[in-house]
């Protein structure tokens, strides 16, 4: 098989059902109990195809090209357990988080764990449950070498799944990471009852936080304009499938919201709004959903704190 999907999430999972429509395509989790029904019930509704394996035995892949579809604060204790394993490989992250441990991207963690591995990203608008269903969607594939950039989005792209390629890993990276943040604060506004012009604020200057952290850490501006920064910032400030999204509203409206669903921009924004501060930049919604999160700020000051800031230029 040339490419196998480590994590049997509902990503992982649909990445492995739109690829067998491709060829054989091997899909490792480490408890596979589900496998027997053919549905996995991270991501219920969607049968699995034939020319799906499910393994919860990795020495069972032997493929070049692994898709790493594991959530960020997890993927580097993966990392350091399997890295032998896993070097020398094409390795293409699909988490969207920013490691809180050290403050970098999983590519970062993935080159340090693993340096003869060629490392990629794989992003953008995707509801896990739309791939898995075939509806189309288009994603970024950022590789920085150019010839394998070609390559893996070749390789990864189905009939119904299309990539763009860029040589930008980070901005490609970072758009995924940062959008889950704004996608926490535009929920967390819908949820308090603030409207949609709230909303629409929220994500333009979370935007405008989005890019200015990106530049500072070395991405390219025009990524954070295309489907890995922007195109995936509409799509998880605007539907109610987003897990950030949903969280957010929970926050805002002061209800419960359920354990164990993975939040990615909960932690992201922890590690953010470190990141920030030593980078000396202006984060005030990060510092926000990073302060609701860990429960240092109350709802009901939220708003106060970003409309009593000093005015300024936009
Ligand atoms: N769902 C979506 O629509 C999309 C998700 N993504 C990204 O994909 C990444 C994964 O998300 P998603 O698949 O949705 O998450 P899910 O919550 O659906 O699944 C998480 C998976 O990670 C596994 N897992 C957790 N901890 C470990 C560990 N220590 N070792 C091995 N496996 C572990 C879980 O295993 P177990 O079942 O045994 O607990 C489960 O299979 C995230 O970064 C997310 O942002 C990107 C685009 C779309
Ligand atoms: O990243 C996603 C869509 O592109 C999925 O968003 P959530 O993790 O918020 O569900």
């Amino acid at each position: 098989m040339s490419v196998s999907v480590i994590g049997a999430g509902a990503f992982g999972t649909a990445l492995a059902v739109s690829l067998a429509s491709k060829g054989q395509v091997a899909l490792w989790g480490r408890d596979t109990g589900w496998a027997r029904e053919r549905e996995n019930p991270r991501l219920p509704g969607v049968r699995l195809p034939a020319g799906l394996q499910v393994t919860a035995r990795l020495e069972k892949i032997d493929s070049e090209t692994l898709l790493l579809a594991l959530p960020a604060q997890v993927l580097g204790g993966f990392l350091t357990e399997h890295a032998d394993w896993l070097d020398g490989r094409r390795l293409v992250n699909c988490a969207k988080g920013i490691d809180l441990a050290t403050l970098t991207g999983p590519s970062a963690l993935i080159a340090a764990a693993c340096p003869k591995a060629t490392v990629a990203v794989l992003t953008g608008p995707s509801f896990a449950t739309d791939i898995a269903r075939g509806l189309p969607t288009a994603l970024t594939l950022a590789c920085a070498d150019p010839q394998a950039a070609e390559a893996l989005q070749t390789d990864l792209t189905t009939a119904s799944l299309r990539l763009y390629r860029t040589t930008d890993v980070a901005g490609a990276e970072l758009g995924g990471a940062l959008k889950n943040i704004i996608a926490i604060a535009a929920g967390a506004a819908i949820g308090a009852g603030y409207g949609d012009s709230a909303r629409a604020s929220v994500v333009t200057r979370g935007f405008a936080e989005m890019q200015r952290l990106a530049s500072a850490l070395g991405a390219r501006p025009e990524t954070l304009n295309g489907l890995s920064g922007l195109g995936d910032l509409v799509l998880t400030c605007t539907s109610e499938q987003s897990r950030n999204f949903r969280y957010g509203l929970a926050l805002g409206a002061g209800r419960p919201f359920a354990q164990g669903t993975t939040v990615e921009g909960a932690a992201t924004a922890r590690a953010v709004s470190s990141l920030a501060r030593q980078k000396g930049i202006e984060m005030p919604i990060s510092d926000l959903v990073a302060g609701l999160a860990e429960g240092r700020i109350a709802m009901k000051h939220a708003l106060n704190l970003l409309l009593n800031r000093p005015l300024k230029e936009e």
